[in-house]
């Protein structure tokens, strides 16, 4: 089933466009990482997803629905910076955001123990640990029983631990039935839990789908140290049209295995092989070079 659906979007504020064009797909069951620099258009796309700002343009479907009140309410979200009442507990907070939203509070005893705040519950929020108080707004997020939870930076200020926390609680929500859009400018947070990735740059989707995929793109490369460099670089752009010489290492796009017949071919032509190293594109290179051009802006 389509959680979400989403068609040319636009958004312009006066004369600068800041959403230019968004398509994104959705599925059930997926942690779907929504990634961008800061500025990129992430808060924007969100907030117009759950009807918090009118489009420019575009279609925007929920649930294989159009975007309608009755679908936001399936919709669990954390937009701004998780806040809590520092002087109220764990559960006093939750308990005031049941009667804000009307919402019954029969679900707080077992929502606090899904977080892990069972045995917190009781201590005012002030002395919670950032990640406790990560845990406690995805638990806020949560009280309306949402079959689709949208969070905008959740980890933005957590502490490594904090991080680890929220990551291992986002982990668990598709068991309980419940897919994930989660908005980082940061791709090693997302990469360890999104099954889906959508890169923004510049109000411009750039990149979207599985991760596996994303991470298959990346091409193993041999890089190699040899005395003359520039020498031995034309030789190999013979059998390696696509080899590069950068500060004197040449790189191969060439599995591991090719690294033997290489370094026999190079010695047999007189040159000192200094250092062979098998380098794979990480994600993060992919993502860089996704992302460039508007950080060299
Ligand atoms: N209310 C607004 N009025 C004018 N411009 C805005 C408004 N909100 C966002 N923008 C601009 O739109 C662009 C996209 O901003 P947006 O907040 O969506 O990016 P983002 O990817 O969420 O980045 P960040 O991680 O910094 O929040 C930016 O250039 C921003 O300055």
């Amino acid at each position: 089933m389509s959680i979400l659906a989403i068609q040319d979007l636009h958004k312009t504020y006066g004369a600068r466009p800041a959403v230019q064009g968004v398509n994104m797909k959705i599925g059930s069951g997926q942690i779907y990482g929504f990634l961008g620099p800061n500025g990129a258009g992430k808060t924007t796309t969100i907030r117009m997803l759950l009807g918090l700002i009118r489009p420019s343009r575009g279609n925007i479907q929920l649930f294989e629905q159009h975007l309608n009140r009755r679908a936001l309410t399936k919709v669990g979200a954390i937009v701004e910076a998780p806040s809590a009442y520092g002087h109220l507990t764990g559960k006093e907070n939750l308990q005031v955001v049941a009667r804000l939203r009307g919402m019954s509070e029969r679900r707080i005893p077992e929502l606090l123990d899904y977080v892990g705040l069972k045995d917190a519950q009781n201590r005012v929020v002030r002395g919670y640990s950032l990640g406790m108080k990560g845990r406690l707004s995805i638990a806020a997020a949560l009280m309306g029983s949402p079959e689709f939870l949208v969070l905008d930076e959740p980890t933005n200020g957590l502490d490594p631990n904090g991080i680890r926390e929220v990551r291992e609680l986002i982990q668990s929500l598709p068991q309980r039935g419940i897919t994930v859009m989660v908005s980082s400018h940061i791709l090693s947070e997302v990469e360890q839990m999104a099954t889906h990735v959508g890169i923004i740059h510049q109000g411009m989707m750039r990149y979207e789908g599985a991760l596996k995929d994303l991470q298959n793109r990346s091409k193993p490369t041999l890089r190699i140290r040899v005395s003359d460099p520039e020498v031995a670089f034309s030789k190999l752009q013979m059998s390696y049209p696509q080899a590069q010489l950068s500060e004197k290492t040449i790189e191969l796009p060439a599995d591991p295995e090719k690294a033997p017949g290489i370094i026999r071919e190079l010695v047999q032509q007189n040159f000192d092989v200094y250092s062979i190293t098998p380098h794979q594109a990480t994600l993060e290179d992919l993502f860089m070079n996704i992302t460039s051009k508007e950080r060299a802006q």
